[in-house]
């Protein structure tokens, strides 16, 4: 029996295709979700270990560390999923905001990774961690400022414990920008945002799942960012 992936913020979106996928190709999957949603129990009845964590108190950070280790005896990976897209609104206090942004995109992946390291390294071939980061963290962004600065956090934790975990585990971001609308997306907002990129889609959920596929088989790429935004870069 191969070892769990863990995905954080897995019962929804990217998180939850990403799942999907592994677990039907029979790669044990333990899954984060903050509030509970029926995803849940389905993920449970095909097989993942489902984990209720919220990473926005040190308390949720400390108490998930404590559960993975509770039930682990090693990790083929972890990927940090979970995230909170935030952003600046007059009545949202600046401190709280980039506090509950850095909690959520980079304290804790990087207290995960320390915590959890030796359930990395036992398992005799290369393992991984990936971190979800965002199109944003070489941009920065105008209306997400916290969140932007988080990201970008959270790709230095990918440059830093690449340098620190190898040569067992391997350690890359995937920088996402538009891949899946959200529901409340208007008309309006979805056919600009096609205009924003080379290639002129929004691929959905299975662009995730085939780049964290790409990272999981791969021998030699580590410190590394996948870029998945059309070319927006270029336009
Ligand atoms: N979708 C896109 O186009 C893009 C995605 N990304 C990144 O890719 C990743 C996946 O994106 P997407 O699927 O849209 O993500 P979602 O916005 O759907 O969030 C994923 C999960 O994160 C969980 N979460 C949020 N805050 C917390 C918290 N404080 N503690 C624990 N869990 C939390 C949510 O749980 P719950 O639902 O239970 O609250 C949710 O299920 C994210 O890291 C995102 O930043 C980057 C750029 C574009
Ligand atoms: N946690 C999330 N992060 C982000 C989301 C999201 O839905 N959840 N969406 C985006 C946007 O697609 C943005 O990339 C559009 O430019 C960014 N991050």
């Amino acid at each position: 029996m191969s070892l769990p992936i863990l995905i954080t913020g897995g019962s929804q979106r990217l998180g939850l295709a990403i799942a999907q996928d592994l677990l039907s190709r029979d790669q044990p999957v333990i899954i984060t979700y903050r509030r509970y949603k029926p995803a849940v129990d389905q993920l449970k009845q095909a097989g993942a270990t489902v984990l209720e964590a919220d990473f926005s108190t040190q308390a949720g950070i400390s108490r998930a560390i404590d559960e993975i280790k509770r039930i682990c005896s090693g990790l083929r990976g972890i990927i940090h999923n979970a995230s909170d897209w935030a952003p600046e609104t007059p009545d949202r206090d600046a401190g709280e905001l980039m506090q509950d942004m850095m909690m959520v995109h980079t304290s804790a992946p990087y207290q995960l990774n320390l915590a959890l390291k030796d359930l990395l390294i036992q398992n005799n071939g290369l393992t991984d961690i990936i971190h979800m980061t965002d199109f944003v963290q070489e941009t920065g962004s105008q209306n997400h400022i916290a969140y932007s600065a988080s990201k970008a956090a959270l790709h230095n934790l990918t440059l830093s414990f690449a340098r620190v975990f190898a040569p067992h585990v391997k350690v890359n971001s995937v920088a996402p920008s538009l891949v899946m609308f959200n529901d409340d997306d208007s008309e309006e907002y979805r056919a600009e945002a096609l205009t924003k990129n080379l290639l002129g889609i929004v691929p959905g959920a299975q662009e995730a799942v085939k780049a964290v596929n790409y990272l999981l088989d791969a021998d030699y790429v580590t410190g590394q960012t996948l870029h998945l935004n059309g070319g927006r870069n270029l336009k």
